[in-house]
């Protein structure tokens, strides 16, 4: 794929790549040869009917599953053998990986020790105490950022469904990864609880440095934030470009989408 510039200057990678990625479950192809290249700054909507393949892509990526054949790229370097845990510490931020949260802890201390996970080593100068202090207002701010900050000093136990997802993406923001991978992060919210997330997810895709992918059903949801949309059918990309041409494929609309066309709405979405 990658071609020799003729001015010699260096390829630069995407910053994530698939490349034939493929798994099969017995007899079962659930992901069949997808390759895709995500670049910085770029929200790409994973999309198609249930059973597509979009999730296990997704656990391909993250390393929750291992590939059959094909590889996965993180700025170019081949990390397809090594295990979720080291594709977090690389950058790979999956919102789920998230969830070995401390229940019987308040929310804030959740978020604290995630801060100070990412910050471990950027800290050694400064005083326990500055460091402490440093660490709780930086929780304090995603708190407040995912509108839990009048949370902070309750227990995880005690959080609604809702809150427990904005608390998933409090820490996946404290690890500040490359990568972010949200799979449905609206799903069981209320209707108050779901601009907030996507809000987040727009003010991280604003930034213009992070790689996000979305898998997600709510077509709504899709248009507000994609600028890419890639559409699995049977585990196979079917289909991959700017929403409005995207969407607008018969093909897409019609029969890996099941919606009516023109009514930009998922059957039952
Ligand atoms: N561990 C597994 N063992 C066997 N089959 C699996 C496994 N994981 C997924 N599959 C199968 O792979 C296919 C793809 O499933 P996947 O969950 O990735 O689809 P999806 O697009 O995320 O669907 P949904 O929108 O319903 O979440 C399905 O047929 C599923 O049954």
């Amino acid at each position: 794929m990658t071609e020799a510039h003729p001015d010699s200057i260096p390829a630069v990678h995407p910053v994530l790549e698939t490349r034939d990625l493929t798994i099969r479950f017995g007899g079962h192809v659930a992901v069949s040869q997808v390759s895709c290249a995500f670049q910085a700054g770029s929200l790409t909507a994973i999309v198609g009917p249930n059973g597509a393949g979009k999730t296990t892509y997704f656990n391909l990526i993250s390393g929750q599953l291992r590939q059959s054949a094909g590889r996965v790229f993180l700025f170019g370097e081949d990390i397809s053998g090594l295990p979720a845990s080291k594709r977090a510490l690389r950058g790979i931020g999956r919102a789920f990986q998230l969830t070995n949260l401390f229940p019987n802890l308040f929310v804030l201390e959740n978020v604290r020790l995630a801060v100070q996970a990412r910050a471990r080593a950027g800290f050694d100068l400064f005083s326990v105490a500055n460091r402490h202090r440093e660490l709780i207002e930086r929780a304090e701010l995603l708190l407040d950022q995912v509108a839990l900050l009048g949370q902070a000093y309750n227990r995880v136990s005690a959080l609604s469904h809702g809150d427990q997802r904005k608390l998933e993406v409090a820490l996946l923001m404290a690890l500040e990864p490359e990568v972010f991978m949200f799979d449905e992060p609206t799903a069981g919210m209320s209707a108050d609880d779901a601009p907030v997330i996507l809000d987040l997810i727009h003010g991280i895709k604003a930034r213009g440095d992070k790689t996000i992918l979305l898998v997600e059903h709510k077509m709504n949801v899709v248009r507000a934030l994609a600028d890419r949309i890639v559409v699995l059918h049977n585990g196979q990309k079917v289909a991959d470009g700017e929403p409005d041409a995207v969407m607008g494929l018969p093909v897409v609309q019609e029969a890996y989408l099941g919606v009516a066309p023109g009514s930009g709405q998922a059957a039952g979405s």
